[in-house]
């Protein structure tokens, strides 16, 4: 490993219905992730838990403060990692509505920061079903990106990811090095456009990508397009859990002169303001 890099992890996990079976599976993937050396382990949206029936989300909601995250804090803090918990059901400002809320935890237990997806996932799958994750959700208004010791993190769920708007005021506006996109993709958007999509966002923000993923059968109605992915700012794959396996991590390390050196060659930061110039400079003529 380079002097200028640390080592971070990312986890797949077909979650279910039940909170301590969803701990377990946690627990033992911080352990790997540990041992491996890593700082960070970043878990898929929904890790606690996925309902197998309707409503069953929002009746588990809980604050932040709540008993649910408090274990999760207790295990960063044993376990002395950093976690990322994409996609926790954080109880909303009614008992219909929960809030998708992405948490980050540091290595003594404490939470550093907390993201509410935004873009809710209202869609009818082509050849799927229908979502209407706005039924039983509150969007998120605020845009967050937090330091950390593997750079700057710039948090989102899911499908936040299709809004690349997002991810250009992380990089530009909040200086985020490293975007995380912990998700549970359907089937069928998942082969279609997942990886496309998150090295798209890699390219064109020049950041590390992180994005854990719930992969396989859920229950009876529900399953997701596991192939977990750790992409550098040239695009490049380099960490990867294909949809087969199930359960485990992917480990890659965020090389911080990677970061710099495609940053220095492809000077897009300073291309966006140079088109401002020429924008304004055309209509004062
Ligand atoms: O409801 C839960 O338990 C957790 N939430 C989800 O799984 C969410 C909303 S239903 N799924 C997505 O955003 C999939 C996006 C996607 O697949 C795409 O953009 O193509």
């Amino acid at each position: 490993m380079a002097s200028n890099s640390v080592r971070v992890a990312a986890a797949q996990m077909t979650s279910i219905n039940d909170l301590a079976a969803n701990f377990a599976t946690c627990s033992r993937l911080v352990k790997e992730a540990v041992a491996a050396g890593a700082k960070l382990v970043c878990f898929p949206e929904s890790f606690s838990f996925i309902a197998a029936k309707s409503g069953e989300s929002v009746k588990l909601a809980e604050p932040l403060d709540g008993p649910i995250m408090q274990r999760y804090c207790s295990l960063a803090r044993e376990s002395g990692i950093w976690l990322s918990l994409g996609g926790f059901q954080e109880k909303g400002s009614d008992d219909a509505h929960l809030r998708n809320t992405h948490v980050i935890i540091d290595d003594s237990g404490n939470i550093r920061s907390s993201y509410s997806k935004i873009h809710l996932f209202d869609v009818d799958v082509p050849g799927g079903r229908a979502y209407k994750e706005s039924s039983f959700t509150e969007p998120g208004k605020d845009i967050v990106a937090v330091d950390s010791p593997v750079g700057r993190l710039g948090l989102s769920v899911c499908y936040d990811l299709r809004f690349p708007e997002l991810y250009q005021q992380l990089r530009f506006q909040h200086e985020a090095q490293v975007l995380l996109v912990p998700s549970a993709f359907t089937t069928i958007t998942g082969q279609a456009h997942w990886e496309i999509l998150l090295r798209a966002r890699a390219i064109e923000t020049q950041c590390y990508v992180i994005a854990a993923a719930q992969a396989g059968k859920h229950n009876e109605n529900r399953e997701s397009y596991g192939d977990t992915l750790i992409i550098d700012p040239w695009g490049t794959v380099v960490g990867r859990l294909p949809d087969r396996i199930s359960t485990g991590i992917a480990v890659a390390d965020i090389d911080f002169s990677l970061i710099d050196s495609v940053r220095a060659k492809i000077p897009i930061a300073k291309g966006r303001n140079d088109n401002h110039r020429c924008r304004n400079s055309q209509a004062a003529l």
